[in-house]
């Protein structure tokens, strides 16, 4: 098959993780037999750098040429004195707006060779498995007025949702739910938001066309207290974008990393665009230590969700699997025993795993 993806490695580690996508999509055409025709365009700082604006039209007209989307991460303290408009976040929230992908499906599922690297209990982590599916074109990011009044005296966000926005995500959450385990968990703040309130009485209206799935409603504190006290409780977790960006940062916490994450942000049509759910990491960039397990996860559900290449997304995740039961890990997971890698290294890792699973279950000859 040939397919065309655009690299947008943005800024930070999302430079040094987007390398490791690159191999690991080198070694899947290889082993499989594929054509990838990667086009690299700018997005975040790098793009503010080379053309003066975080989101250039090249770069937005690529990505809806392209069969699919793999994204680093933008921004750093290099530009967190632009004007809001300049900022690289806006590069971001302007490729999501433009391609209209308003769902972000965030997996977060625990890897049972690192339950003990996760800050909680080994028997509170182990059988998590849920979905978060988070509305990620409107909401707060997006409201107008967002401005400072009054000399910067006064300040407005607006949060703002359409029926038809909040109707098409809690969809989204209600057909993932019957995928997976049929139960749906609403996060909102109804107690005190009118957005809020209105999304609850969407989510009692759609529950009767999905008769199989058993709703739940949480506040979203109460939400943020059960993600890490009960995580085996939730399934899929539908909520709007401040809300989702939040809680799916604090659910990294039962992986052992926020590094392990990935994520993908869809419309209906399959165009996808792929990233992992952590930022630029300024702390580490530059080190060649960054995990990029969320982003060479990231790219598997490319090849699954917008590619059609279930078999060779499988093949990716086994391959990291096996290189965490081989003991392999970067800095970030707090491990005593095993091996530490670099980044380089412990994306060789999870080739070689990757080639010779391949050869040794010949699972790749029937792609031949
Ligand atoms: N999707 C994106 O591009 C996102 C961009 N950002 C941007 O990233 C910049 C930094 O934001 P932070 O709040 O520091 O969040 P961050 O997610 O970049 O980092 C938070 C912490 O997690 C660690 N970390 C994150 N990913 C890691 C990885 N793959 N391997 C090892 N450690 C990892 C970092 O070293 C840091 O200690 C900001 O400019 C922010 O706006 C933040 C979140 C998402
Ligand atoms: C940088 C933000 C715009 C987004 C974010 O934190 C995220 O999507 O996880
Ligand atoms: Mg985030």
């Amino acid at each position: 098959m040939e397919k065309k993806i655009v690299l947008l490695p943005g800024d930070g580690i999302g430079k040094e993780i987007m390398e490791s996508a690159k191999k690991v999509l080198a070694a899947i055409e290889s082993e499989y037999h594929h054509r990838f025709i990667l086009q690299e365009c700018a997005i975040g700082g790098d793009a503010l750098d080379r053309y003066g604006v975080p989101l250039p039209d090249d770069t937005l007209h690529a990505c809806n040429e392209a069969d699919a989307v793999l994204l680093g991460s933008v921004g750093g303290p290099k530009w967190d004195n632009q004007p809001p408009k300049f900022r690289p976040e806006k590069g971001l929230l302007g490729i999501r707006k433009g391609l209209g992908l308003f769902a972000n499906l965030r997996p977060v599922k625990t890897f049972p060779p690192l339950l003990h690297a996760s800050p909680l209990k080994e028997e509170i982590v182990k059988d998590s498995d849920m979905m978060i599916v988070r509305e990620l074109t409107g909401g707060l990011y997006f409201g107008e007025p967002s401005e400072r009044r009054n000399n910067g005296e006064d300040v407005v966000d607006t949060l703002a949702y359409s029926r038809h926005e909040i109707e098409r995500i809690v969809e989204k959450g209600f057909e993932s739910a019957q995928i997976r385990n049929k139960h749906l968990t609403s996060v909102d703040k109804a107690n005190v938001l009118e957005s809020s309130r209105v999304w609850r009485e969407i989510v009692n209206e759609k529950a009767v066309d999905y008769p199989d799935v058993e709703v739940e409603h949480l506040l979203v504190d109460a939400a943020a207290m059960k993600l890490i006290t009960n995580p085996s409780g939730f399934d899929v977790v539908v909520t709007e974008n401040l809300f989702g960006d939040i809680l799916s940062d604090e659910a990294s916490v039962l992986t052992g990393s926020l590094g392990m994450l990935p994520s993908a942000s869809v419309r209906t049509d399959g165009l996808g665009m792929y990233e992992p759910v952590h930022g630029s990491a300024p702390d580490i960039a530059g080190k060649g230590i960054a995990n990029p397990i969320g982003m060479i996860l990231s790219t598997a559900l490319m090849l699954e969700y917008s590619l059609g290449m279930q078999e060779e997304a499988k093949a990716i995740e086994s391959a990291v699997m096996d290189c965490l039961e081989q003991g392999y890990h970067t800095a970030d997971l707090k491990i005593k025993d095993g091996k530490q890698m670099s980044t380089d290294e412990i994306t060789e890792a999870i080739i070689e795993n990757l080639t010779t699973k391949c050869i040794s279950d010949s699972i790749c000859s029937s792609y031949v």
